[in-house]
C-alpha cells in the first residue's frame, strides 16, 4: 500500500527545545520566570536574598532543616509550580534540587523534601530506613485502583516489614501482611519456573500478534508508531499474564484501559469525581473487566482437581492462581472490590511502563541508521543455528543491554515517596517525623556526571542520547559505579521486582518487530518527540508528539 498521507513534521516548541537542549539550572530557571527583564533581575535577586538567609538561618544555628526551595510568592509557596505541573515542575526541580542537601517544597495541600544526590540517596533507600513506603502506596491504592477504604488502612498500618519475620513490636495479622504477600506474589511470578513459562509464551503471542494487522510486504503509514506499537504489545502483555478469557471477555479493554490510563495523573491527585467523571468511569469500567474475567476463572476451576501449574488456562500465568491462597489467607479481608483493584494493578504495573519505554527503544534505534544497522548485526549473533532467537542472548547483549538502559535513563521519571516514620538525622539534615520526603529519577538522569566523552572525544551531554553509554571500553555492559545515580527501577527495599521481565518485554518486543517488519520513521532526520512530562512522577514517559513511520513486513 502506498502511502498516502503527508507526513506529520511536529513543530517544537520554544519551550520544548530549552527543556531538551540543555539541562543547566539558569536556562531552566528562564523558563519559569515572567517575561518581562526588569522584573526578572527584581526577583531573581529577592529570591536569592531569602533563599540565602533562609540557607544561612538553617545551616548557621546548629540546627539542620532542609532549606526551602526559593520562589516568588510568599503564601503560595510552591503552589503554582505544582499546579501546573508538566515541564514546568521538572525544570523547577532541576533547577532549585542541590547535590547532597535536601530541599523543602511546600504549599497548598503540600509539603515536602526533595532529596538529591548519590549519597543522600543512598542513605534514605537503602539503609534499614526510618522511610515508609506504606502511606503512599496505600493512599496511590485508594486513588488509581479504587481499593477498598479498609485494604489502604489495613496497607498503611502494615508495619511488619517484607522479612520472613515480622519486625518486633509489629502484630499485623499473619495473612494481612500485605506489603510482604505482594513481595511474595511478585518473587513467584518472577522466579526462574514462572519466568520459564511467561517469556516464552510472550515471545509466542508477540510473533502470533504480528499476524492480526493489516501489514503486507507493500508500505503502509502508520500515523502514530506509539499507538501502533501499544496495540501490538498490550494484548500479548494481558495473554501471556491473564490467559485468553481476559481479551474473550473483554473485547474493549485496551480501548478502556488506554482511556483510564491516560487519567492516571489525575486520579492520582484525588480530586474529586465532579472534575472528571470520565476518569473514574473509565477506571470502573477496567474494575468490571477484572470482576468478570476472575468470576469465569472461578466458574471454570469449580469441582476442578487443585493442581499448582506454572499456566492455567482459566487464571493465566500459575502465579495468578497461587495469588488466591494469600488473599484467602487474610481471612475476609479481601472481597470481590479489593481483588479487582489488586488485578487492575497488576494489570497496570506490567503495560503502563513497558509500553512507552519500548517505544523509546525502538524510536531511540531508528532514528539512528548506525546503530539501527548494529543492533540488527548483534541481533543476528542471538540467532539459533534454526534462525530462532535465543532469549536469554538477547537479554544479555551488552548493545543491546546499554541501549535499554540509556532509555529508561532519559525517558523515564520515576518519583520514589516515603514518609518519615521517626525525626531523624540524613547526614547532618534532620528529617522530622510525619514529614514527606521525595527522591526522582529525573533529577538523577540529568545530572552533570552523565555528561561524558568517548574515547574519539565526542560529548555525549546528560540530555543527549548515547546508545553506549553504559558499554565499557571493553565493550561490556555494566552499571558499575552508578547507584544511586542511575534509578529508573528506583533502589533498596522497594525497588520495582518487575524490572526484570521489562527487561524482556523491551527487547522481546525490538526483536520480533525489527525481525518481521521494515520500519522507517517518516519524521525529519535527527529529530525527537519531547518527553510527556504530565506523567512526571509515573515511571516511563510517553512521546508528547506523534512520530509518523511507515511499515512492511519482510519478504
Ligand atoms: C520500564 C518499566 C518499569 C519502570 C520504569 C518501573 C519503575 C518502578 C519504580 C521506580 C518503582 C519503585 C517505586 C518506589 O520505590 O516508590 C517500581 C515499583 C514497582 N513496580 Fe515497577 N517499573 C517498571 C515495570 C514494572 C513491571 C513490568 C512490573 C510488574 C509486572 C512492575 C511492578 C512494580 C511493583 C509491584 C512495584 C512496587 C514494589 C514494592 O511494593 O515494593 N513494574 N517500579
Amino acid at each position: 500500500m502506498p502511502v498516502t498521507e503527508k507526513p506529520h513534521v511536529p513543530r517544537i516548541t520554544s519551550s520544548a527545545r530549552l527543556f531538551t537542549s540543555a539541562v543547566s539550572a539558569s536556562e531552566y530557571s528562564l523558563f519559569v520566570m515572567p517575561a518581562d527583564s526588569l522584573s526578572i533581575i527584581i526577583v531573581a535577586f529577592l529570591a536569592t536574598v531569602v533563599t540565602y538567609y533562609s540557607f544561612k538561618r538553617t545551616m548557621g544555628n546548629g540546627a539542620k532543616y532542609p532549606p526551602a526551595a526559593s520562589h516568588w510568592f510568599p503564601l503560595l509557596s510552591h503552589t503554582r509550580t505544582f499546579a501546573l505541573g508538566d515541564i514546568t515542575l521538572a525544570s523547577t526541580f532541576l533547577k532549585q534540587c542541590r547535590e547532597n542537601i535536601p530541599v523543602r517544597f511546600h504549599g497548598i495541600g503540600f509539603d515536602f523534601i526533595l532529596v538529591s544526590g548519590t549519597n543522600l540517596i543512598r542513605k534514605a533507600l537503602t539503609t534499614d530506613s526510618h522511610l515508609d513506603w506504606n502511606h503512599t502506596s496505600a493512599q496511590m491504592f485508594g486513588r488509581l485502583f479504587n481499593a477498598p477504604k479498609r485494604i489502604c488502612d489495613a496497607t498503611a498500618a502494615d508495619d511488619s516489614g517484607v522479612g520472613v519475620k515480622p519486625y518486633p513490636g509489629s502484630y499485623v495479622h499473619p495473612g494481612q501482611r500485605l506489603i510482604r504477600n505482594q513481595v511474595l506474589f511478585f518473587n513467584d511470578a518472577f522466579s526462574k519456573k514462572s519466568m520459564d513459562e511467561l517469556a516464552p509464551r510472550f515471545l509466542h503471542n508477540l510473533k502470533q500478534r504480528h499476524t492480526d494487522f493489516d501489514i503486507g510486504e507493500t508500505w503502509t503509514n502508520l500515523p502514530d508508531l506509539y499507538i501502533f506499537l501499544r496495540k501490538f504489545i498490550f494484548r500479548c502483555g494481558i495473554v501471556s499474564f491473564y490467559g485468553q478469557n481476559m481479551l474473550d471477555l473483554n473485547p474493549d479493554v485496551e480501548k478502556e484501559f488506554t482511556e483510564y490510563d491516560g487519567n492516571i495523573p489525575f486520579l492520582a491527585t484525588g480530586l474529586p469525581r465532579f472534575m472528571n467523571p470520565r476518569a473514574f468511569e473509565s477506571r470502573a469500567r477496567c474494575l468490571a473487566a477484572v470482576k468478570r474475567w476472575r468470576q469465569e476463572a472461578i466458574r471454570q476451576s469449580e469441582g476442578q482437581q487443585e493442581e499448582d501449574t506454572e499456566w492455567d488456562p482459566a487464571w493465566g500465568l500459575g502465579t495468578i492462581k497461587r495469588r488466591n491462597k494469600l488473599f484467602d489467607a487474610t481471612e475476609g479481608l479481601f472481597d470481590e472490590d479489593a481483588t479487582a483493584a489488586t488485578d487492575l494493578a497488576t494489570m497496570w504495573a506490567f503495560t503502563s511502563n513497558v509500553i512507552p519505554a519500548t517505544f523509546w527503544l525502538l524510536f531511540e534505534i531508528l532514528r539512528d541508521e548506525d546503530l539501527y544497522k548494529r543492533a540488527k548485526d548483534a541481533l543476528n549473533t542471538t540467532r539459533n543455528a534454526d534462525g530462532s532467537f535465543d532469549t536469554t542472548k538477547i537479554i544479555n547483549n551488552p548493545l543491546l543491554q546499554s541501549a535499554y538502559s540509556e532509555v529508561l535513563r532519559l525517558h523515564t521519571a520515576s518519583m520514589m515517596t516515603r514518609t518519615v516514620k521517626k525525626t531523624h538525622e540524613l547526614d547532618s539534615w534532620t528529617l522530622k517525623r510525619d514529614q514527606t520526603v521525595v527522591l526522582s529519577s529525573h533529577i538523577e538522569h540529568h545530572n552533570v556526571y552523565w555528561n561524558t566523552m568517548d574515547a574519539s572525544g565526542r560529548d555525549h551531554p546528560a540530555e543527549a542520547f548515547w546508545a553506549e553509554r553504559f558499554l565499557t571500553p571493553e565493550g561490556d555492559f555494566s552499571l558499575d559505579g552508578k547507584q544511586g545515580k542511575y534509578m529508573p527501577y528506583g533502589m533498596g527495599e522497594h525497588m520495582c521486582p518487575g524490572r526484570h521481565f521489562a527487561k524482556y518485554e523491551m527487547l522481546l518486543t525490538f526483536v520480533v518487530l525489527v525481525d518481521r517488519f521494515e520500519i522507517e520513521l517518516s519524521s525529519p532526520q535527527g529529530w525527537r518527540p519531547d518527553n510527556d512530562l504530565s506523567r512526571y512522577g509515573f515511571g516511563a514517559l510517553h512521546p508528547k508528539q506523534k512520530v509518523e513511520a511507515r511499515i512492511r513486513m519482510r519478504p
